[in-house]
């Protein structure tokens, strides 16, 4: 196992960079409250307790979604969970920002804009390209230290995430150590009987290529979600395909095709598509539909179907550990619920080892009346505690060690 610098090796009162991972779901504008801002107030209550002067970095969503938003409803969130004042300010590194931060006293939280509104955020780079843009040196002079929280993003070559370690002194939160330690953990176990991985969601991508490094792990892939559509689209099943605004399948398809449709020749044995699919009819209800009947693509598939849960339980039921990635439909909806919350009560009522994974996917377990000591690992990283399974280290814990 690697080794960082955590907060036991930094001494009290210093003014500190602090990027955590606090990308929520945003419902018509509002931003959810959910596990990220639980688990990261206990790394900014004790920087706050210890006395120092502390700036937030994080993310939410990604330009052109509607998820990409301000952080100025995330401060006050993050407040309400340390029950201390925290200040927003819409800037990451302009002059503003750059005077808020000199006026930071001991015990301060100011948060600063979403990463991503800046143009050296993205694209993903090499460290040492993100250690040099503008971003990163203008606040690397401001701050005695910068800690890394954000284990969730930490598979992101991003520059708040991997551009500071290298020209600062940098040290992990408490969430990156428990997330880090618990994931490494959790990839080093070895199971006699059967492993089994509920691939779901909307970033098909991640997972794809994912699964393609966990094809000796696991044993059963069962899968839903936009992930599930574009491999039943690589079927020949008329699904999988934009067919209104939102681009959620097309692009990935592109990205993806390949990838799944090698997957399907070489391990089709291994995966499991869904039987059925449900959409909204005309008065607004659920409907299913079995995939064989489905001959044009009308409408938006937005949850796998009762028929897909009956077959999936049962393989939940014979495992012997059950990682989840990703919801199987749009659960947030309670018409859209039945597949998410059908395969999370299976791991629920078994006694498999389980890890339930992201920051979505996550809420789903106290929105349908489970509670987290049912699972054995509840993660609020998603596509970073699957990349960690593979073996592979993430590049914002590497950077950790230099
Ligand atoms: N068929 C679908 N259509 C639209 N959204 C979906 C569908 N299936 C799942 N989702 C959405 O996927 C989201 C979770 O996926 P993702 O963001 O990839 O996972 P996480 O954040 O948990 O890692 C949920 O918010 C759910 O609404
Ligand atoms: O929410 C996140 O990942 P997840 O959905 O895989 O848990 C992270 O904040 C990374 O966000 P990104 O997938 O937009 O880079």
């Amino acid at each position: 196992m690697m080794t960082f610098q955590t907060l036991d090796d930094l001494d009290d009162g210093q003014r500190v960079l602090v990027r955590l991972d606090l990308n929520s779901p945003v419902e018509d504008g509002e931003v959810q409250d959910n596990r990220r801002f639980e688990r990261h107030a206990e790394t900014i209550s004790e920087l706050v307790d210890r006395g120092f002067e502390v700036a937030v970095l994080a993310h939410q969503g990604r330009p052109g979604r509607d998820d990409f938003v301000s952080l100025s409803q995330h401060a006050d969130i993050l407040a309400d969970h340390i029950d201390h004042p925290v200040e927003f300010i819409d800037e990451t590194y302009g002059p503003q920002a750059i005077h808020d931060i000199a006026d930071l006293d001991s015990g301060d939280v100011l948060v600063l804009e979403n990463t991503r509104m800046c143009d050296d955020e993205l694209p993903e780079e090499d460290p040492e390209v993100k250690a040099q843009t503008e971003f990163v040196q203008t606040l690397k002079d401001e701050f005695d230290a910068y800690i890394n929280d954000a284990y969730s993003a930490a598979h992101r070559s991003h520059a708040s995430l991997v551009g500071f370690p290298l020209v600062m002194d940098a040290y992990a939160g408490r969430v990156m150590e428990t997330e880090y330690e618990a994931n490494t953990a959790i990839a080093e176990k070895e199971f006699d009987g059967q492993v089994t991985m509920v691939v779901g969601g909307t970033k098909a991508t991640d997972v794809i290529d994912v699964m393609t490094h966990l094809d000796e792990t696991v044993d059963d892939f069962l899968l839903g979600g936009i992930a599930g559509e574009l491999f039943l689209r690589a079927a020949g099943r008329p699904v999988g395909y934009d067919i209104d605004d939102a681009n959620l399948y097309d692009e990935q398809w592109e990205q993806n095709s390949e990838k799944i449709e090698s997957m399907l020749d070489d391990h089709r044995d291994q995966i499991t598509l869904a039987v059925d699919l449900a959409y909204e009819d005309e008065n607004g209800d659920r409907a299913e539909q079995a995939v064989d009947d489905i001959e044009e693509k009308t409408v938006s598939y937005l949850d796998v179907g009762s028929e897909t849960v009956m077959e999936y339980s049962p393989v939940i039921r014979d495992s012997e550990a059950v990682f989840v990635k990703g919801a199987l439909g749009m659960f947030e909806d309670e018409r859209f619920s039945v597949g998410t919350a059908g395969v999370l009560e299976a791991i629920a009522e078994t006694d498999c080892f389980s890890v339930v994974g992201g920051g979505d996917t996550s809420r789903a377990i106290e929105m349908y009346g489970m509670e987290e000591d049912e699972f054995g690992h509840v993660s609020i990283a998603g596509g970073a505690y699957i990349r960690a399974l593979t073996g592979a280290e993430l590049v914002g814990v590497e950077v950790l060690q230099r």
